[in-house]
Formats: structure tokens, C-alpha cells, sequence
């Protein structure tokens, strides 16, 4: 551990939370579960859906009560004791109509809305790693994962923004042409389901990226949603002029810390395209339009290779000084590693105010969760994602699609984060595009739901 280069990594207690996320979700691809569901055999999918995954799922005391109640299908209403009288028996008269519910329709929708944010939880994954095999646990355990707790979450945020880029960085890539009243319905679908901000579309050259070449027409359907921001991708004053008569009400600008693809994504250098992005912040100025910077491979280049944080940096003041309101951070290949993450975030954080920056991973090498954790322990709150996984960019050959929103509320639910997302619809909006595209979906919380079977049956 001595030998990691920043003092996030050297810090033991940053790096087993690191340790915690990287086991986790490595053990999820394969067992489809959270951790240590053989601590839980009598629990039906219903009741382990509901343990793992909702944004009830808090680490505060109250919840930390809570922690306990399940154990060996038992639900203990008092944390250090387990009589007869407190607890409910899961195998008994709540455990038939649990099933029962299950049973009453085995859909996806079903269990995807189970997901929901309102459901109450008692505890995470991350709780059961601690558990004994004893059917409750005692007050002094109680306190020992207390005190675990409370140091391994320290000074994550309380509140995450998404930024949803599914309609724009996820559809911007595929080969057949989406039909405009899909991409409507899917952005619609989006706010539907609590994200606060989705990315709608870009206007850029028709030529160069076709799927998008609707752009106008998804804008002027969109431009009346009330209850979220989309803004849209411009590269020059032309796109940003365009965006503005179709009824944009916030834009974003596309940067690059490498030459290579600055020149292969936008077709000019580094200096050339923060010139036409003064321009276009200026007139965005005028028009009081908040503008978002991004930058791409911010740790590595499709042509270039390792990326040195000096030149993010670099990238990232000028974004800052000609007026970004944020400035995205993005690892456009997804070769990140928490090892690269955190000394670009380092450089990126002493010249722009922690929160102006987000994060913005692809999950070419299911890297994505952990370098997202180390950016909220860094101060970030801020994340992309784009629903099902979709994405990728045309100009960044051999990278995978974005990290999924699914899987980034999944974890921030399970660290107990607010989103004000509901998992539920955010999954069946999934499931809609993901039907449309006619492939499954990238995310992993929503092949483990289409997976669980809906019995009530033992897994
Ligand atoms: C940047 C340009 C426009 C430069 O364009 P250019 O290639 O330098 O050529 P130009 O400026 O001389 O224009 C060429 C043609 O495009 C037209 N044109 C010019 N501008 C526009 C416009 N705004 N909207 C519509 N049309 C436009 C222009 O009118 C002309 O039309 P023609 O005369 O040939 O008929 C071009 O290279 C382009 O559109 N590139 C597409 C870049 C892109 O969309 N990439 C994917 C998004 S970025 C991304 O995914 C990364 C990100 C953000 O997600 C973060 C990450 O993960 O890294």
C-alpha cells in the first residue's frame, strides 16, 4: 500500500472501501447477488431485491438499527437482542405473503418497480460482510460495524447529481438509425424516472455523427420538459446557434487532452478548439445560457496513449476561466483505474474548485464504480452515466459504452446517497430502449433483476 504515488491510496481507510467496491463488483458479474446471500438462505429474491437496493439503504444510525433484522429469514426489531417476541418469523403468515406477491406477476416490470425508491430496506451488502452466524446480532456487534462504518463512508457526499447522457453519448454510436419519437420517448422516460439532468442530443455535423443528425426535431418535442435541464452537445457558434432556435436552454462544449483525438473527434487541435469555445461561451453569455465543458481522455488516448494530468489541467482552467459552469471529466476509452483517476482529479482539483468538476467513466475494463467511488471520496458529486450502458464514442474505436445509470444508482443507493432517482423506472426505461435496439442491456443491476426468479423461490 506505501507504494501508491497519492494520499488517497495510501490512506488505509480510502483504500478498503476501494477494496469493498472492487470485490463487490467483480463478485456480482459472476453470482448475480451483493455479498454473502449464503449468510441469508431462507430470503426470497423479493426480500433480497428490497435488502440491497433501495436509497433507504442509509447509513445513519436509524438504518444502522435496522442493519440486523434479517437474518436466517428473521426480521428482529431490536438490534441487540433476538426474542421470540421481536422478532417476526419470515417463514411464518409475512413470509406466504411476500410470496404471494411475488407470485402475483413474474414480469420484469414487476420486479423492476420493486427497485423503486420508496421501498424501506435494512441494510447493504457492504452490512453483511460483518455479520455472525448468529440469527441476531448483539449490541457490542452493533457497535463494532458502527464504528467500521462510520470511517469507511466518511466524507462521501449526501446528494450525487447524474447526469444522464443515454440519449445523446449512448445513441450516438449506434449503426441503425433510432427513430426520433424513440429517443422522445426515452428522454421522457429518463425525467420520468428523477434524473434531474439528460443529455438530449448534439448539433453537430449530420456527416459525422447520422444518428444525430434529428437533433432539431428531438430538441423542439423536449424543449417544454420543466422538470429537468437537457442540454445539448454544440462544437462551434453554427451548432450553438442551431441548439438556441431549437429551444436549448443550457449547452455543453467538447474539449480534449489530447491532440490525437482532438483532432479525430472535432478536427482541429487543442488551441483551435478553445478559441471557438470562447466563442461560443461568450454568445452563451449573452443569451445567459449556462454552458458545461467536457474533456476527453483524461487519463488515456485511443492514439496517443497515457495521458499526463498536467495537460487536463491545463484543458480544464481554460474551461473554467471562459465560464463552465462544470466541467466533465472523461475517461473516453475507459482504460481509468483508480490508480490514474486520482492523480489527474489531484491535478484537475488544484486549478478548478472540486465542485465545478464531474466524472464521466466508460466501462471498457469495469472500472467504472470504483473510479466513480474514488471520485465521490475526493469531493466529487457529480457522475455520467448513461442508461443500459449505451455508448461509446465514433471517434474512439474498441471502447465500451458509458458506465451504466442503473449500476451507478445501484451503488449510490447501497452507500446510502441520495439521487432522487427511482431505480425502478429508471430500469424499465432500459428495458424500453434496450427492446428497441433488440440486445440486452449493459447494466448489471438490470441483467441481475431479469435473472432473479420471481417465486419467491430460494436462489
Ligand atoms: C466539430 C465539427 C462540426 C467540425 O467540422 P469540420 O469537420 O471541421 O468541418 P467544417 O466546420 O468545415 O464543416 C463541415 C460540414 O459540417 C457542417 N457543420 C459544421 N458545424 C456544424 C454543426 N454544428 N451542425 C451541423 N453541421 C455543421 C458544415 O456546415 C459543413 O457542411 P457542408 O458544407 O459540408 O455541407 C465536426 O468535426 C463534427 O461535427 N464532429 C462531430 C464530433 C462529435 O459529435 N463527436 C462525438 C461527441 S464527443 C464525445 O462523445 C465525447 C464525450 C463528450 O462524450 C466525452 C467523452 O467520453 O470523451
Amino acid at each position: 500500500m506505501l507504494g501508491f504515488p497519492t494520499p488517497i491510496l495510501r490512506n488505509p481507510r480510502n483504500f478498503l472501501i476501494l477494496s469493498f467496491c472492487l470485490t463487490s463488483t467483480s463478485r456480482m458479474s459472476s453470482l448475480e447477488e451483493p455479498l454473502c446471500f449464503d449468510k441469508l438462505p431462507s430470503m426470497s429474491a423479493f426480500d433480497r431485491i428490497q435488502r440491497f437496493s433501495s436509497t433507504a439503504c442509509c447509513p445513519s444510525g436509524e438504518d444502522l438499527r435496522w442493519r440486523n433484522r434479517w437474518i436466517e429469514g428473521r426480521s428482529c426489531s431490536t438490534s441487540n437482542s433476538c426474542s421470540e417476541e421481536d422478532c417476526e418469523d419470515y417463514t411464518g403468515d409475512a413470509w406466504r405473503r411476500l410470496k404471494k406477491e411475488m407470485a402475483k406477476g413474474d414480469s420484469f416490470r414487476q420486479r423492476s418497480l420493486s427497485l423503486g425508491k420508496n421501498h424501506v430496506i435494512y441494510g447493504s451488502n457492504y452490512d453483511s460482510r460483518y455479520l455472525s452466524d448468529q440469527q441476531c446480532a448483539t449490541q457490542n456487534h452493533d457497535k463494532f460495524i458502527n464504528g467500521k462504518r462510520s470511517k469507511f463512508l466518511f466524507g462521501l457526499p449526501k446528494f450525487v447529481k447524474i447526469v444522464e447522457v443515454g440519449p445523446r453519448d449512448g445513441l450516438q454510436n449506434e449503426k441503425n438509425i433510432v427513430p426520433t419519437t424513440i429517443k422522445v420517448e426515452l428522454i421522457n422516460r429518463l425525467v420520468s424516472a428523477g434524473l434531474s439532468v439528460v443529455e438530449a442530443t448534439s448539433f453537430v455535423s449530420p456527416k459525422r455523427v447520422p444518428q444525430l443528425s434529428d437533433a432539431r426535431v428531438v430538441m423542439e418535442a423536449v424543449r417544454h420538459v420543466e422538470s429537468a435541464r437537457l442540454p445539448v452537445l454544440t462544437p462551434n457558434l453554427k451548432g450553438f446557434e442551431a441548439a438556441i432556435a431549437a429551444g436549448a436552454k443550457e449547452v455543453a462544449i467538447f474539449a480534449s487532452a489530447s491532440e490525437s483525438f482532438s483532432k479525430s473527434n472535432i478536427n482541429c487541435s487543442i488551441e483551435e478548439s478553445l478559441n471557438r469555445y470562447r466563442a461560443v461561451t461568450l454568445a452563451a453569455q449573452r443569451l445567459s445560457i449556462p454552458v458545461r465543458g467536457y474533456i476527453s481522455c483524461v487519463v488515456g488516448c485511443p492514439e496517443e496513449g497515457p495521458v499526463h494530468p498536467s495537460k487536463v489541467a491545463f484543458v480544464a482552467k481554460e474551461l473554467h476561466r471562459m465560464g463552465c459552469f462544470e466541467i466533465s471529466l472523461a475517461d473516453t476509452i475507459g482504460v481509468g483505474t483508480p490508480g490514474t483517476v486520482v492523480p489527474m482529479l489531484e491535478a484537475v482539483m488544484s486549478v478548478v474548485p472540486v465542485e465545478k468538476l464531474a466524472v464521466h467513466f466508460h466501462d471498457t475494463y469495469g472500472q467504472s464504480l470504483p473510479n466513480i467511488l474514488v471520485s465521490l471520496q475526493m469531493g466529487i458529486s457529480t457522475v455520467d452515466s448513461s442508461v443500459a450502458g449505451l455508448g461509446g464514442c465514433p471517434y474512439a474505436k474498441g471502447a465500451s459504452g458509458n458506465v451504466a445509470t442503473e449500476d451507478v444508482v445501484y451503488m449510490l443507493n447501497g452507500l446510502g446517497i441520495q439521487t432522487n432517482v427511482d431505480l425502478g423506472k429508471l430500469l424499465l426505461a432500459g428495458d424500453f430502449i434496450c427492446r428497441h435496439l433488440g440486445r440486452p442491456s449493459d447494466a448489471k443491476t438490470a441483467a441481475a433483476v431479469g435473472r432473479l426468479p420471481a417465486d419467491g423461490s430460494r436462489i
